[in-house]
């Protein structure tokens, strides 16, 4: 294999000698490159492996990381790479054999023990009884109190922090609840290990090694948790790394602090020098000028802007205006090479599985899941629906293995209200071979008139429809029935209800385009066997699970300016009742940080899918990269991406430009060659 030649960016990290360092690295500039050979370098300058500590923040990237370390190496004897959590596990092991913290044990989340702990400090914090709880209303009081853990805060402090003043007191009930349950079964969650790991490090000396250098990969997702393991754990004589972007921080919901990278790191770790790779080894001038061009709107000043390496591949990207995701699909899956499709929301990942079902494309999820159709509780109610209409039974669902999935969709999605505690004994009860489900759902819902109206209007549809019948037609009668009307309601959280809600109308919209039937819609939903192991099927994603990844080609979807970054909503926007989600301006400025860490995950070819925008046609057709004023059509992010201006910026580049056309050019485009000369590559 050809020896890469580093750049001088990347030459002066390797050889960086003392004091501490902050690396601020655009996406696929080389970081890991660039970190194996400082390690490589250091060892053969002689310093002990042992004293060398690399940080990953998740185990691939650790495996992967310590892969190549032994490649360069040539040996199995390499530093210690770990990620945060193992690292957490060996401090705290030491702490219980010293007899310094009590034993107790790792509670891990699929294990039943903690859905039981988390039921009960949700029941205690509500006050409600033991009957059934949302599983949104759960994953709200674990993001909840994963807040608190990611800054070490006991109940008490959230009391008493101004941060948590608007927080429901229920909540802080619950977390309080939570930690006894953890105290009094002797049980510690990985959040746990962290917070005591550095309460251990900050109080005992030597419970670790002292180590020479630190290396953490990903700055800008750690939280001050794992900050302060970093500084408890360096002494004077450790010089530490730390290597990240702000402009992909999305995590800051869940405690992500980027203010670290951005600033802090350098205060807490004195004489730190700054270094740069700003030079991307991925992608093309196009996508490197369109990427630079939506970040700068973000109030973070840009120190350096991201640089296409010569020997990237000349990235081409397109813009596809289409509402109907089965008319561009299946040309997206002819592309030579790895395909991945992005959205903001699951709900157009819901609407791609569909469109490329109907294509016959194989796909899979990122995590290796095969479909995330089933568990949605739109699809639920739609597939009972359709299957209530044509055959006036369940009987199809009886061994199917989505079952449970699909009744519960049903059951929690339509516009039911049970009595309190019935709601598992219905799921139960219309589970049963046999069951009479209308008997069922009479004894186990409200005794409203509105709830018997629903459950008659029901009635009334069963066998009405043949299976011939456009799948359309049938939905739209499923509608005029009102069991659609409660999709979405369900939810605590809005952004979650209202992608429950678009899920409906992506699949509307996706039945009247396609003008399938509606057996063939239930066919697609329940038969479908996608590819087992082993081929290379098109990959879905979310955009925040795409992190650290790459394609040949990335196709970003669901690219609404109401659905992306969201926020207000558009006049004319009368397609379904969505509930209104105000957004921050930081807000805003996360999801733009979420679209360029999207964007950047192609090689070869972005194609965004965007709806049909009068609006982006006038920009495109004037070279703008502005933000419109008034929330767009189509995302903002795609408006300040500036594909026109960056295209011919490129294709000049990429032709040898002239003097002439370099003064012609925007001073953020000029800025871009300065950089690219600067760079000397
Ligand atoms: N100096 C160089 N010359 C040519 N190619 C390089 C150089 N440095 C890195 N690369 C190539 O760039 C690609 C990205 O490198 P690497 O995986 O180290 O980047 P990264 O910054 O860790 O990526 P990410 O942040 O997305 O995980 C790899 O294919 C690598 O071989």
């Amino acid at each position: 294999m050809k020896k890469k030649s580093l750049t001088w960016e990347q030459a002066k990290i390797v050889s960086h000698e003392h004091s501490h360092a902050l690396i601020k690295a655009v996406p696929g500039s080389g970081k890991t490159t660039t970190l194996v050979k400082r390690v490589e370098r250091l060892v053969k300058a002689g310093v002990d492996r042992r004293s060398i500590l690399i940080l990953q923040y998740n185990k691939s990237a650790q495996l992967s990381f310590k892969n190549k370390l032994k490649i360069a190496l040539n040996s199995d004897d390499v530093p210690e790479v770990r990620t945060f959590h193992s690292l957490a596990f060996e401090i705290v092991r030491r702490g219980e054999k010293q007899k310094i913290i009590k034993r107790k044990t790792l509670l891990r989340p699929e294990d039943p023990r903690y859905s039981n702990l988390i039921n009960e400090a949700y029941q205690a914090g509500f006050d409600q009884g033991s009957g059934y709880i949302p599983i949104n209303d759960i994953e709200d009081l674990e993001l909840f109190i994963s807040r608190c853990r990611a800054k070490a805060v006991s109940p008490q402090d959230v009391m008493a922090d101004p941060i948590f003043a608007d927080e429901k007191p229920e909540y802080i009930r619950a977390f309080t609840r939570y930690c006894e349950l953890l105290e009094e079964n002797r049980l510690r969650t990985f959040d746990e290990y962290l917070i005591e790991s550095a309460s251990l490090l900050r109080s005992t000396q030597q419970i670790i090694e002292n180590f020479r250098h630190i290396i953490i990969d990903e700055y800008q997702d750690v939280n001050l948790v794992q900050h302060e393991m970093i500084r408890f754990l360096a002494t004077e004589e450790t010089s530490v790394m730390a290597v990240g972007d702000l402009n992909q921080c999305i995590y800051e919901w869940r405690g992500a602090r980027p203010d670290f990278i951005g600033g802090l790191f350098e205060r807490h770790f004195k004489q730190t020098t700054v270094f740069h790779l700003s030079c991307t080894f991925r992608f093309g001038h196009t996508l490197s000028l369109m990427a630079n061009s939506v970040i700068k709107r973000n109030s973070t000043k840009l120190e350096r802007l991201c640089v296409s390496h010569p020997s990237t591949p000349k990235t081409e990207v397109t813009l596809r205006f289409d509402n109907c995701l089965s008319k561009v699909l299946p040309s997206i899956s002819e592309f030579d090479g790895s395909i991945a499709i992005l959205s903001r929301t699951n709900a157009s990942l819901a609407e791609a599985e569909i469109a490329l079902r109907l294509a016959g494309v194989p796909y899979c999820y990122l995590d290796g899941k095969s479909s995330a159709l089933a568990k949605r509780r739109e699809v639920g109610v739609l597939v009972v629906g359709v299957l209530l209409c044509l055959y006036g039974n369940l009987n199809e669902l009886v061994s199917h293995p989505d079952k449970r999935a699909l009744i519960f969709g049903f059951l929690w999605g339509a516009d039911f209200r049970f009595e309190k505690g019935k709601f598992n004994e219905a799921l139960n009860g219309i589970m049963a071979r046999d069951a009479d489900m209308w008997a069922v759902l009479e004894g186990s819902i409200s005794a409203s008139s509105e709830q018997k109206e629903l459950v008659r209007a029901l009635i009334n549809l069963c066998d009405k429809e043949r299976e011939e019948t456009p799948a359309a037609e049938v939905l739209a009668h499923l509608k005029l029935s009102g069991l659609i009307d409660g999709v979405g309601a369900g939810t605590a959280i809005r952004t979650r209800s209202n992608d429950e809600k678009r899920g409906v109308v992506r699949i509307e919209d996706l039945l009247a385009s396609s003008k399938i039937d509606a057996r063939t819609f239930l066919d697609l939903i329940l038969y479908t066997e996608q590819p087992s192991e082993g081929s290379d099927p098109l990959v879905l994603s979310t955009l925040h699970g795409s992190k650290g990844m790459e394609w040949d080609n990335v196709v970003v979807i669901g690219l609404e300016d109401e659905e992306f970054p969201g926020g207000k909503l558009r006049d004319d926007f009368k397609a379904i009742e969505l509930e209104y989600e105000p957004i921050t301006e930081d807000e805003i400025q996360e999801e733009r940080r979420l679209f360029y860490v999207g964007i950047t995950r192609a090689k070869r070819r972005l194609t965004l899918v965007v709806p049909e925008d009068e609006g982006l046609n006038r920009w495109l057709n004037n070279s703008w990269d502005s933000t419109p004023r008034k929330p767009p059509i189509a995302t903002r992010f795609v408006y300040e991406a500036g594909l026109t201006a960056s295209t011919s910026t490129s294709k000049v580049i990429y032709e040898c430009i002239t003097p002439a056309q370099q003064s012609g050019m925007s001073g953020f485009h000029q800025w871009y060659l300065k950089d690219l000369r600067r760079l000397k590559v």
